[in-house]
């Protein structure tokens, strides 16, 4: 069998603070193949930003092996783009030199730079609004500039936190069906954080649940339903109601852990 793009091996993460040391990981094992489309549910506080920064290199496990093509992860690298629930735009740039800047980075050839941003631009709708600086955009336009920005790099790996998490339902599903249509083209890894149990039937080809804290795995499940997927389906639903009785139950132990104001071991 081919070797999985992402390997988490026995994963762990400690944050030690003078407060005293949070075990916000443990033993977090999975297997990732090329041009999955992996969600990570779970409530607030149970580690999946945490697991997609070790991932990402921008916090590095402190146990266990994060491996990306069979590569220790030990920094952040162009294999893994990220993109982020507040919009990590340079507000100082348009929206075409946004998309363009990891390409200007990699000191890419002026023609293709252009010639990529501009189909990228297409691609994700944007055209018109090339010119624009972020503070002129919408919340739905602005995650559409950061999709393409990582787009530009052509990274194989997308890491996703909470991407569409401050937008509005309407426009959330339009982003969602456009990060569907693009990862089926693209046939990009994707790595998905969210808290919506709806979003993440809705995209995902899996998704993993995590416990709350220490974040362990929970519930890894493939989600076969046909797309694009009708959320009032009793497939839907009955997904949907197995992942929420995980869900709650996690819920349930944060609210316990901070009405004590204790760590839920
Ligand atoms: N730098 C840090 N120092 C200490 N504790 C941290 C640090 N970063 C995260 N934590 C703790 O680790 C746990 C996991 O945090 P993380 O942000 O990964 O959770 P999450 O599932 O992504 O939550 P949310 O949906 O709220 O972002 C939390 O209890 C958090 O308080």
């Amino acid at each position: 069998m081919a070797e999985p793009q992402i390997r988490i091996a026995h994963a762990g993460k400690v944050f030690t603070s003078a407060g005293g040391d949070v075990e916000a990981l443990r033993d977090i094992n999975m297997d990732i193949p090329a041009g999955q489309f992996v969600c990570l549910l779970g409530p607030s506080g149970c580690g999946k930003s945490t697991l997609l920064n070790a991932v990402a290199g921008f916090s590095l496990a402190s146990s266990g092996q994060v491996l990306v093509d069979g590569k220790p992860v030990t920094d952040t690298g162009p294999d893994r783009g990220m993109v982020f629930q507040e919009y990590a735009l340079f507000p100082w740039m348009t929206v075409a030199q946004n998309i363009g800047f990891g390409l200007q980075i990699r000191k890419t050839p002026a023609a293709t730079i252009k010639q990529t941003v501009e189909g990228l631009l297409e691609t994700l709708r944007l055209t018109e609004f090339k010119d624009r600086f972020p503070k002129d955009l919408s919340g739905g336009m602005r995650q559409r500039v950061a999709i393409a920005r990582i787009l530009a790099l052509d990274s194989p790996i997308m890491l996703m936190d909470e991407p569409f998490g401050a937008l509005d339902a309407l426009t959330r599903r339009s982003l969602q069906d456009e990060l569907l249509k693009i990862q089926a083209a693209l046939k990009k890894t994707v790595l998905f954080v969210t808290h919506s149990i709806e979003e993440s039937i809705y995209l995902a080809d899996r998704i993993i649940a995590l416990s709350y804290r220490p974040g362990t795995v929970k519930l890894d499940i493939a989600v076969d339903l046909p797309r694009p997927r009708d959320a009032s389906s009793a497939e839907f639903n009955a997904l949907k109601r197995q992942l929420s009785e995980v869900v709650m139950h996690e819920q349930q132990r944060h609210q316990e852990a901070e009405v004590r104001g204790l760590t839920v071991d």
